[in-house]
């Protein structure tokens, strides 16, 4: 991994170290949100990477009656249906002492992301900004959040001063599964972010993060957005 700046990637010898040090960082970033302000603010993405950190987070002992969990991205599905990001999060995240946080959804009534998107934006817009704390993935094709490589909204996706999310329509593949439809935040929710984490681990990860790394257009690999962002305090963490 020669081209990745040593201080930003965190090698991990198992799902388990690593769930305990990254959680336990991601707390201390949402404790001093909470020492600054009323509240704290903390974006989760999906995926089964980060799930051990959500155990191990869901254990630490924090005011979470404090603390807003928002969704980094979302399936247009209702919660409770498969793959739905919110259900996910409720499930992984908040029980143990989390269960008192309070969560912010990305899904509305409407017929699709591209009408809900104005409904989703004001709900955001109520949430104390800048967010102290955001956990991301990384897909095998490069996506992180819903960035997803060409993707129909991909430009708003990553406009830093947009708005706070935005539809995407992606285009179908093993990845997306038939999820193609999706609201995701925008490289404006994490402006000012404390902490951001990247988890990635296995393999085929480590081989997709070498390849963002290498030069290449960030439209086939949207998580290049997020690695070349001088302004984002990105961490990588990587296990086997
Ligand atoms: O909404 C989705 O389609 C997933 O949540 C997706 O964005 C996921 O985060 C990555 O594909 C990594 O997934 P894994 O961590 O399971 O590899």
């Amino acid at each position: 991994m020669t081209a990745m700046k040593a201080e930003r990637l965190r090698e991990f010898s198992s799902a388990a170290s690593a769930a305990d040090s990254v959680a336990h960082d991601i707390a201390a970033a949402l404790e001093a949100g909470l020492r600054e302000r009323d509240v704290a603010v903390f974006a989760a993405s999906g995926g089964s990477t980060p799930r051990p950190v959500y155990q191990a987070l869901s254990g630490i002992d924090l005011d979470w009656a404090r603390i807003h969990v928002v969704l980094a991205d979302e399936r247009w599905v209702d919660p409770g249906e498969a793959g739905s990001n919110e259900t996910f999060i409720r499930e992984t995240l908040l029980h143990d002492r989390a269960a008192s946080a309070r969560l912010t959804g990305l899904k509305s009534a409407h017929d699709g992301p591209q009408a809900g998107a104005d409904a989703i934006n004001a709900r955001l817009s109520a949430l104390p900004r800048p967010f102290d704390a955001v956990v991301l993935g990384m897909g095998d094709d490069g996506h992180s959040l819903s960035w997803f490589p060409h993707a129909q909204g991909l430009d708003q996706a990553l406009n830093a001063k947009g708005p706070l999310a935005c539809a995407i329509t992606a285009h179908a593949s093993a990845v997306t599964g038939v999820h193609t439809q999706r609201m995701t935040l925008t490289r404006a929710a994490l402006n000012g972010v404390r902490r951001a984490d990247l988890l990635t681990s296995g393999a085929s990860k480590r081989a997709a993060l070498e390849a963002a790394l290498a030069h290449g257009p960030v439209a086939d690999m949207p998580v290049r957005a997020l690695l070349q962002d001088q302004h984002l305090p990105l961490t990588i963490s990587w296990w086997p």
